[in-house]
């Protein structure tokens, strides 16, 4: 089994004439492994690769930048990711990897921003990077817009109206994220990995990837395949919020990266999380639990589910973070 190219064209507006046959595709796919590569996604080349070369200026300011801004001093765990400060895998060793997070600029007299919700506001931004607020913007709303796209054609593949899911993305939980992996080092053991096993926690994550490789899905058999990198193409992954909303019809799979086909090169990519709104209710959607039987996961709210993940892979003790 590999991972499926789905091309989004002709279907990347509300009622678009390919709908039905891409939600079909998707329904395939995220009953296998969860993942599925998109094409002609509509977000130009161009802004992709800004993004890269963003992101390889925010990650080369001095060290004493990254931690005057690491995101533990943010209250919703935006900034930086020092080297080794998640371990994804609790069996595994620290991640080899650091990263930038930030997120949508929410208002300070929003609601959620008020309640002090996590992943809401306060973003960090390095004085060295004064192009990085307005730039990362801009990218979060062409992945906000791609995501919420996914979702309507997401409740097509579920037989819902395909505005099912829009209420549910109000004020959702966003999270962008610039990662760097060095190259992997000689001789690690089975135990070392730039990211260690996991599933997502949100609903959807698109990943925009550099040339080199290196994540790995597992597939339902159990085998690990690379997630190979595809020109023009982001990586879609679900995450843990869909089989919550399908009552297990839908998967969110494990996935891992080893930078190990650089050349000793580092690796960037650039997931972003989306989630939706922290209110909003996950439980099963009409249609995926069987008559007589009940649902496979309690309901809770977004926010609920995201404090919990962030509280369970970073050792800090702090109440709330992504993947
Ligand atoms: O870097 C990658 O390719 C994947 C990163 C990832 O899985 C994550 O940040 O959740
Ligand atoms: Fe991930």
């Amino acid at each position: 089994m590999s991972i499926p190219v789905i091309d989004l064209q002709g279907a990347l507006t509300l009622g678009a004439p390919r709908s039905a046959e891409v939600a079909a595709q998707m329904r395939a796919a995220a009953m296998a492994s969860g993942f599925f590569y998109v094409r002609h996604h509509g977000v130009p080349a161009e802004q992709v690769q800004a993004q890269f070369d963003l992101a390889r200026r925010l990650l080369d300011v001095p060290q004493a930048t990254r931690e005057a801004l690491e995101m533990h001093r943010s209250p919703s765990l935006r900034g930086y990711e020092l080297m080794g400060a998640q371990t994804l895998d609790a069996t595994a060793r620290p991640d080899l990897k650091e990263s930038f997070y930030c997120g949508m600029a929410y208002p300070a007299d929003h609601p959620y921003v008020v309640a002090g919700y996590q992943t809401y506001g306060h973003n960090q931004w390095p004085a060295e990077v004064p192009e990085a607020p307005a730039q990362c913007e801009a990218y979060i709303q062409a992945m906000l817009a791609l995501s919420r796209r996914l979702m309507q054609l997401m409740a097509l593949s579920l037989q819902l109206p395909e505005t099912w899911f829009d209420p549910t993305s109000d004020s959702p939980m966003v999270t962008l994220r610039m990662i760097r992996y060095p190259a992997h080092p000689d001789g690690a053991d089975e135990r070392t990995f730039g990211a260690g096993a996991h599933t997502d926690w949100g609903a959807i994550t698109i990943l925009a990837q550099d040339g080199h490789g290196g994540l790995e899905v597992q597939m339902p058999a159990g085998d690990w395949q690379p997630a190979t990198p595809i020109e023009g193409c982001f990586v879609v992954n679900l995450g843990d919020m869909i089989p919550r909303w399908t009552n297990g019809l839908y998967h969110s799979n494990p996935h891992r990266v080893r930078n190990v086909h650089s050349s000793g090169a580092p690796r960037y990519s650039i997931p972003f999380f989306y989630e939706p709104d922290y209110l909003a209710r996950i439980e099963a959607v009409p249609g995926t639990v069987p008559a007589g039987e009940a649902p496979r996961f309690a309901p809770c709210t977004a926010g609920e589910h995201l404090v919990e993940m962030y509280r369970r892979t970073y050792a800090t003790g702090a109440e709330t973070a992504a993947p």
